[in-house]
């Protein structure tokens, strides 16, 4: 997957009111990659992805098709899976699901656990996690316990680049129940902000990063890896009438949100000199899941019916530019030799004597 990111389609089925209402598709896949949206008034638009997923695609095909990410997250890479597309489409039902039919999300989660379980004689994992949501510009600490939006938090980098929150909840999750239990917390908070602050959740951005830091038994290497699936807000133009000052509000942060990811998704296709991601707090939020050390992964949801065309063209044309960014990705490792000195300076530090072994 080196080279660049992914990107997934999706469209989700006809719904009963659609097909009652006379809606109709005009979505179809000639094959795997390709989907063909035949527009009532511009003519057919074919576009190419690495995968087309299709109204009867499972569940469990989809997370098929990503779980191979999983293991990066292992191996110490910051892997992203996040989900673009018009309100109702079908994001939170890829990402998340429902208990009949459960999406991306739970699924990784205990992929998470079975990785560890069949490694736990070489390695030794520590998992935890955080949960954000951001809001007309405002962070939302999902795990913190508190239900207002908090514009205090600053958005940090630590050494090796990693992304995190400074003053921000970041939950231990030993186990697949801790792990899912920190999830559903965080996700009952976010339905109380949206309540308080009178917005629906679809308007606003679900970030959840799983932090994986796996030591080897053997040799001390440890990896850090992060694991984040994202829940874009709906990204479709507020009506021109009707709109409450609030809905305008939401609908001009999220087009901001949204068009700075678009440029600094064109930043790294053009492979430009400078990547503009401190232009908003989505972007430096996801700063180190796009691009450099990243393996990143986008689904466009798209509504198969007419009276969506033009959202969906425009989703598919921002999708179509995103398949152009080239990753570098490269492990958050600790390598052997760099452990090893550690331990040495640890050990010099402490006054211990230095043994055999410690020489490189
Ligand atoms: N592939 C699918 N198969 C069956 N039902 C689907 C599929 N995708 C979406 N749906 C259904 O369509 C509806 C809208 O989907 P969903 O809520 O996931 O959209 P969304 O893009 O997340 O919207 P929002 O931005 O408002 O959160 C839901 O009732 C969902 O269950």
């Amino acid at each position: 997957m080196k080279g660049k990111v992914r990107v997934y389609c999706r469209s989700r089925p006809i719904s009963s009111t659609e097909k009652e209402r006379g809606n109709f598709n005009i979505v179809e896949s000639s094959d795997e990659f390709t989907v063909k949206i035949n527009t009532t008034n511009r003519g057919i638009k074919e576009f190419n992805f690495d995968q087309v997923f299709t109204a009867t695609s499972k569940q469990e095909e989809v997370f098929d098709d990503t779980s191979f990410l999983l293991q990066s997250a292992f191996d110490g890479f910051n892997v992203c899976i996040f989900a673009y597309g018009q309100t109702g489409s079908g994001k939170t039902f890829t990402m998340i699901g429902n208990e009949e039919y459960p999406g991306i999300a739970p699924r990784a989660f205990s992929g998470i656990f079975d990785i560890i379980e069949e490694n736990k004689d070489k390695f030794e994992t520590k998992v935890s996690c955080y949960m954000m949501e951001l809001y007309c510009d405002q962070i939302q600490d999902l795990l913190a316990g508190k239900s207002e939006a908090q514009a205090k938090y600053l958005i940090k980098k630590d050494k090796k680049g990693m992304v995190y929150v400074q003053g921000s909840v970041i939950e231990d999750a030993p186990d697949l129940e801790s792990l899912n239990a920190a999830f559903d917390k965080g996700a009952s908070s976010r339905k109380v902000a949206s309540t308080k602050m009178n917005s629906e959740s679809s308007r606003s951005h679900l970030i959840f990063s799983i932090l994986l830091e796996v030591k080897n038994k053997t040799t001390g290497t440890v990896n850090k890896g992060k694991f984040s699936l994202i829940d874009l807000a709906g990204s479709e133009r507020a009506a021109k009438t009707g709109a409450t000052k609030q809905q305008l509000k939401e609908a001009n942060s999220i087009n901001k949100s949204l068009s700075a990811l678009g440029d600094v998704i064109h930043a790294l296709s053009t492979e430009a000199q400078f990547v503009p991601y401190r232009n908003n707090k989505l972007t430096e939020l996801m700063q180190d899941s796009l691009g450099g050390n990243a393996k990143t992964l986008m689904f466009v949801n798209i509504s198969p019916v007419e009276y969506n065309q033009d959202e969906t063209v425009t989703s598919l044309t921002y999708a179509a530019r995103v398949k152009e960014i080239k990753n570098t990705a490269s492990k958050n490792a600790d390598n052997k030799e760099v452990a090893k000195l550690k331990e040495i300076i640890r050990k010099l530090k402490a006054g211990e004597t230095l043994e055999e072994e410690d020489e490189i």
